[in-house]
């Protein structure tokens, strides 16, 4: 379903970000890439939607090389789930959800807000579906908690039901209950569709919970790929280092490190 090989990643001002990673992650599976901060999660993620173009190597999705001329048939099969919810907070709750369709629709209609009876219809089921309740509709995206807000981020992802879903640090922003509840929704939505998810993560307690399969970055080299229950106290240490590892364990929410120019596209 995505498939990584030999992919470098320098950017423009020379950092190496990714060093000749290969990973090949079948239909299905709920992937959770790990690492130090700065270790490159967020740049393997970036490139699997062509928001970063590796300098060395090639990604596939779904079969279909990234690159230029094939975002506009590859972006419509990808979710995202971004840290920060990237919601529009001033819009609806139905808005932010039907806004996860716009990669599918003309760009006039797209612009005049013109979403088929059948999105509006799926953008209610899937917002059931997290467990938000018909009030949630039409208040505005900011009166929700952060929890709320990211089941908002988990319903649009999912509105064009994409074989792939990238979800960039989804419970960084969220304290430990919140993040719990939020990655079992998204694995369950993901289960039951057949997704395939690649999810970065900063929580080992979580990703040990949650994935089908660890990888692990770090220098953007991969250093582990492995099953959940092998991704053991050494392999952690091996990865953290142990002054760093009491904080990786913990659920609690992660600040933000100040972000580069690119940013996530809403959808
Ligand atoms: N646009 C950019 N220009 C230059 N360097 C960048 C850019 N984006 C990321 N980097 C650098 O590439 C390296 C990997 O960054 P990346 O954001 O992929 O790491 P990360 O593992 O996602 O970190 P975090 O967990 O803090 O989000 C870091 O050294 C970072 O500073």
């Amino acid at each position: 379903m995505l498939r990584f090989d030999s992919v470098d990643m320098r950017y423009a001002d020379g950092t190496s970000a990714l060093k000749t990673v290969s990973l090949h992650i079948p239909r299905g599976q709920f992937c959770v890439v790990l690492g130090s901060s700065g270790a490159g999660k967020s740049t393997l993620l970036r490139m699997a939607n062509g928001l970063v173009r590796p300098t060395a190597g090639t990604v596939h999705v779904d079969g279909v090389q990234v690159t230029a001329a094939s975002l506009a048939d590859i972006r419509p099969r990808i979710g995202m789930i971004h840290q920060q919810f990237n919601l529009v907070l001033r819009a609806s709750v139905a808005t932010n959800v039907l806004s996860g369709a716009l990669p599918a629709l003309p760009l006039w209609r797209a612009m005049a807000g013109l979403f088929p009876e059948a999105m509006r219809e799926r953008a209610c089921e899937l917002l059931a579906s997290v467990g938000l309740q018909p009030a949630h509709l039409n208040r505005r995206a900011s009166e929700l908690s952060g929890g709320q807000q990211q089941r908002v981020g988990i319903a649009r992802a999912f509105m064009l039901a994409p074989p792939l879903v990238l979800a960039d640090e989804p419970v960084a922003s969220l304290d430990p209950q919140a993040s719990g509840e939020v990655l079992e929704l998204l694995k369950r939505q993901a289960a039951e569709r057949g997704t395939t998810v690649l999810c970065s993560l900063h929580q080992v307690d979580l990703a040990r919970s949650f994935a089908d399969r660890i990888v692990a970055l770090r220098d953007g080299v991969l250093v582990f790929d492995g099953a959940p229950q092998d991704f053991d106290a050494a392999a952690a240490q091996a990865l953290y280092g142990a002054e760093r590892l009491s904080a990786a364990s913990t659920t609690a929410p992660v600040e933000p490190r100040p972000t580069h120019s690119l940013v996530w596209e809403a959808a």
